[in-house]
C-alpha cells in the first residue's frame, strides 16, 4: 500500500442531503500509478463520494485530504492543478468546436494548441478537432470531456502539481466495445505515467480489467475493498446487486461476453 500521505483520499464521510444519510462513513483512497473502481447498485452513492473527493460537495463528517492538506482548504486554481474531474455528464451551452471544448482543460491564456491536439490523439479525436462539439454523438462528447481531463492535467504538471489525479464517472457509459477498451488502457496508460485514477464503472468487466483496487458501495457504506479477485466472487457480487451471479475469469485481460444466444437461453430457466 502506498504511503498515505502520497494519496488523495476521503475518511470516514458522512453526508446528509434532502433528510437522507448519502454516505455513511464511507471512504476511498487514490494513490498515484494506481487505478481504484468503485462499483455498487444505482443509488449506492458512487457519484456522490467521488464528488466529495472532487470537493464539489462537503461533507457532514469526515476529511478530504490531497497529500497532507485539506481539499477544503485549498483554492479552486490549485486544486484544478492537482486533480481533474470527467463528470457523468457535461452541458456545453455554447457552440464550441472540439478543440474549443478540450482547450477549456488550460488555464485562461496558457494557448496549448499543441497539447490540445495531443490530448485529442489519445482519445482518437484528433480528426474531429473543428467540428462543431454539440454535433458528435453522445460517445464522441465522452471522449472530448475526456481529452479536456488529460489537457488539464498536463496544464497542472507544468505548474508543479505533479502527475496529478483523475476523478472519472462512469467515462465508458456511452461508448461501444472497442472505445471502452481504448478509455479502459488509457486509464492504465495515466497510471503508468504517475497519475491516481478513481473511476465509478458500472460494467463489471470493466472494473477488473481497469482496477489494481475495486471498491464497492452499498448504501453509503463500503462493504468490500480489494484486488479485483478479492472482491468479484459469486457471493459478494450477488449479495451487492441482489442477482444470483457467476464470475468466470478470461485470460489475459480480455473482455469477458457470455456467448451468443446463452443470456436468452438462461433467462428461460
Ligand atoms: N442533493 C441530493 N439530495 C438528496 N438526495 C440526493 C442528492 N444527491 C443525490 N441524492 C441521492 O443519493 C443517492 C446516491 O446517489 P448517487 O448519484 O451518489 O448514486 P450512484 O451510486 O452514483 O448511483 P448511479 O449508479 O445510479 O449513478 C441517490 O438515492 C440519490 O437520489
Amino acid at each position: 500500500m502506498p504511503h498515505l500521505l502520497n494519496s488523495y483520499r476521503a475518511e470516514n464521510i458522512t453526508l446528509r442531503a434532502g433528510g437522507r444519510l448519502l454516505l455513511d462513513g464511507a471512504g476511498v483512497t487514490v494513490a498515484p500509478g494506481r487505478v481504484s473502481v468503485l462499483i455498487g447498485p444505482n443509488g449506492a452513492g458512487k457519484s456522490t463520494l467521488l464528488k466529495v473527493l472532487s470537493g464539489e460537495l462537503r461533507p457532514s463528517g469526515g476529511q478530504v485530504r490531497l497529500g497532507e492538506e485539506a481539499v477544503s482548504r485549498l483554492g479552486p486554481a490549485l486544486l484544478a492543478r492537482r486533480r481533474a474531474v470527467l463528470p457523468q455528464s457535461v452541458e456545453v451551452a455554447f457552440p464550441f468546436t472540439v478543440a474549443e471544448v478540450v482547450a477549456i482543460g488550460r488555464p485562461a491564456g496558457r494557448g496549448g494548441h499543441e497539447a490540445v491536439s495531443r490530448a485529442l490523439g489519445r482519445v482518437e479525436m484528433a480528426e474531429r478537432a473543428g467540428e462543431a462539439y454539440q454535433r458528435l454523438s453522445g460517445g464522441e462528447k465522452q471522449r472530448v470531456q475526456l481529452a479536456r481531463t488529460l489537457v488539464q492535467l498536463e496544464a497542472g504538471a507544468e505548474r508543479g502539481g505533479g502527475p496529478g489525479y483523475l476523478l472519472l464517472d462512469e467515462p465508458t457509459a456511452s461508448l461501444d466495445l472497442a472505445q471502452q477498451m481504448l478509455v479502459l488502457r488509457l486509464m492504465r496508460t495515466l497510471a503508468a505515467e504517475g497519475v491516481g485514477v478513481l473511476a465509478v464503472l458500472h460494467d463489471l468487466n470493466l472494473a477488473v480489467l481497469a482496477a489494481d483496487e475495486i471498491v464497492a458501495l452499498e448504501a453509503g457504506r463500503v462493504v468490500a475493498r480489494g484486488t479485483p479477485h478479492e472482491v468479484m466472487t459469486d457471493a459478494r457480487i450477488g449479495a451487492l446487486y441482489k442477482v444470483p451471479a457467476r464470475i468466470g475469469w478470461a485470460p489475459e485481460a480480455l473482455p469477458f461476453l457470455l456467448p451468443h444466444g446463452l443470456v436468452g437461453d438462461g433467462a428461460k430457466r
